[in-house]
């Protein structure tokens, strides 16, 4: 009987119909267990988890018996194919209880991270020591909160990450997978993604490399060359952001002109009294502006966009939220007043875009086409968000005019923040593939990752690391078991969307100067792409959008030209080594 379409249709609205509520239910659960992290609300996540695990494994078991090949709608095909990875509800109930237990006991671990003065208070990641990362110049500062960072917390996830690699890999291949890595990649449709991915990165190494050189340079200029071997690594802790993922608040230190500097936009939000809710308004206004859709009243009444003030325990990390009812979407946010967070909200405002385009979508296709397109949909309006263009335009700058050299200034902030990302984005999942496939053993997992991030970022640790640490786990997504290629993929395809959204819009010049604000044709194309969620595979729905079906850097390239002009003379000139021959940092002398 399992070779009938219609039935499988049935199915398929049963599922829908009882997703709605076993979904919420969970979420629900999950929510109020983030933004207020106690006991009983981690026992009614669990308890949620287990309801929502056992309609996975009810419905996924029931769709693996239909025979779908004499199908004819592909749409149903696809729906039962992705009912039937059912990730960690495949596992028995008390390996799924105790797997679920150290999910959340990693996950609250980061979120409840501090580090401790001698005598007085102790400063959790959001907003201290971000702040201090993102702010401080005095080299030993900045070692202490990175060095206090990792020992608060990926210390602590060491001697689990083990037994979660076992247990995820066991999910995994009960789901058929090999290990969790291959079931992550799944998610990709493609059989030549590694080396698509290779390929990718290779592509954009000349402009890292000079990007990293030229910076190398500029520190070696502040901190000295007791600190910095211009022919070596960079000190991880030094590049403005706990992770080295992102360099943006090191503009100042290595400005192509500095005497040409951008206006402090975090100090003009400041002085115009920006708060949290005006963040979000504005960044609801720019997707309006291009005719899509505006947020509902349960999202402003329930979203939780500034940390609590009541002693409440949250996990500050930001994230958008599908409640799976086809109303309530939600932002969670330790929103601070800053450039830096209000671009944040944007990137996340791109979430909840999409939830609202395909939320009428039956929910096996509520995703992005893949997740990198997640990730990418906020991003893309924030490359024009960041346009001085826009910014003059929505009164955060005041300089009319940008001339050459200011346009140097503003590219390097841009790259700053999205060249610097590149090789962290890459080496994230590098490095968990690696475990899950047992090419990294647990003994070394500190070393091989620092050989990753000294092959692919060209950093280095700024004080001796063992096998006692376990740096990787001092990265959210890590503590979380969230998944990172979505990140790297979307740095290169947000600048293909922009690249055609811009195109779109009627905008002539070049790709950097490009605010799509207002255009409503550059709002219906994306629009249209949104309300597929995932129910067709993505290169179509890219091919849609772009009219190419492959992941190209050239936009990426196109954008950052300038740039990368400058660079390459600037580092001729001072006859700068690229990449970091001397491997070593400076205490490794
Ligand atoms: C880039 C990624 N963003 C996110 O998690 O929202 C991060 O913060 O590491
Ligand atoms: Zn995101």
């Amino acid at each position: 009987e399992f070779y009938n379409e219609t039935e499988a249709q049935l199915f398929l609205q049963f599922y829908d119909q009882t997703a709605q509520v076993v979904l919420n239910q969970f979420m629900e659960a999950a929510w109020d267990y983030v933004t207020n992290i106690t006991r009983e609300n981690q026992e009614e996540m669990l308890r949620r988890e287990v309801e929502r695990s056992q309609f996975l494994t009810y419905f996924g078991t029931r769709a693996r018996l239909f025979k779908t090949s004499q199908f004819q709608d592909p749409a149903v095909k696809r729906m039962l194919s992705k009912l039937k990875d059912i990730d960690k509800a495949a596992l028995p109930k008390d390996k799924l209880w105790e797997y679920n237990k150290l999910l959340a006991y990693m996950e609250t671990t980061y979120s409840m991270g501090q580090v401790c003065l001698n005598e007085g208070p102790c400063l959790p990641l959001e907003p201290d020591l971000e702040d201090i990362m993102a702010n401080s110049r005095d080299e030993k500062e900045l070692l202490w909160a990175w060095q206090g960072w990792r020992d608060a917390v990926g210390r602590q996830l060491r001697p689990n990450f083990p037994h979660y690699v076992q247990l995820s890999n066991k999910a995994a291949q009960l789901n058929g997978y090999k290990d969790m890595g291959a079931m992550w990649r799944a998610k990709y449709e493609s059989d030549t993604l590694e080396q698509d991915l290779e390929r990718l990165f290779q592509e954009l190494q000349p402009l890292y490399l000079n990007l990293h050189a030229y910076v190398r340079r500029a520190l070696h200029r502040h901190y000295g060359p007791e600190v910095i071997d211009v022919r070596g690594a960079i000190p991880a802790h030094l590049l403005g952001n706990m992770w080295a993922q992102s360099w943006v608040n090191i503009l100042d230190l290595v400005l192509p002109f500095p005497e040409k500097p951008p206006e402090d936009i975090t100090r003009i939000m400041k002085g115009q009294h920006w708060r949290p809710q005006k963040m979000f308004e504005e960044a609801e206004t720019f997707f309006t502006s291009l005719g899509l859709l505006s947020t509902p009243s349960d999202f402003w009444k329930k979203s939780m966009i500034e940390k609590p003030s009541d002693g409440r325990e949250v996990e500050c990390h930001a994230s958008a939220w599908d409640f799976y009812n086809s109303r309530d979407f939600r932002i969670k946010k330790c929103t601070e007043v800053t450039i830096e967070d209000l671009l944040s909200i944007f990137h996340q405002m791109g979430h909840i875009q999409y939830f609202l385009q395909y939320r009428n979508l039956s929910i096996p296709f509520r995703a992005g086409a893949n997740p990198a397109f997640e990730e990418a949909v906020g991003s893309v309006i924030t490359l024009s968000a960041s346009s001085h263009k826009h910014l003059l335009n929505r009164g955060l700058l005041s300089l009319q005019h940008q001339d050459a050299d200011e346009e140097v200034n503003f590219l390097m902030s841009m790259a700053l923040e999205k060249v610097a990302f590149v090789p962290f984005s890459y080496l994230v999942d590098l490095f968990r593939w690696r475990v899950f496939d047992s090419t990294i053993r647990k003994d070394t997992y500190n070393q091989e990752w620092w050989n990753l991030r000294m092959k692919y970022q060209g950093l280095c640790p700024p004080v001796p690391r063992s096998e006692d640490d376990f740096d990787p786990g001092a990265k959210f997504h890590i503590a979380a078991s969230v998944p990172y290629l979505q990140y790297f993929l979307s740095t290169v395809l947000q600048f293909q969307f922009h690249e055609a959204l811009c195109k779109a819009s009627g905008h002539v010049g070049p790709l950097h100067r490009c605010d799509i604000y207002n255009s409503k044709t550059a709002g219906k194309l994306l629009g249209d792409m949104l309300k597929l969620g995932s129910s067709r595979p993505w290169p179509e729905v890219l091919q849609e959008l772009t009219g190419q079906s492959n992941v190209s850097t050239k936009a990426l390239m196109t954008y950052f030209k300038p740039l990368l002009n400058w660079l390459v003379t600037e580092n001729v000139q001072h006859g700068e080594v690229l990449g970091w021959p001397d491997f070593s940092c400076s205490f490794e002398e």
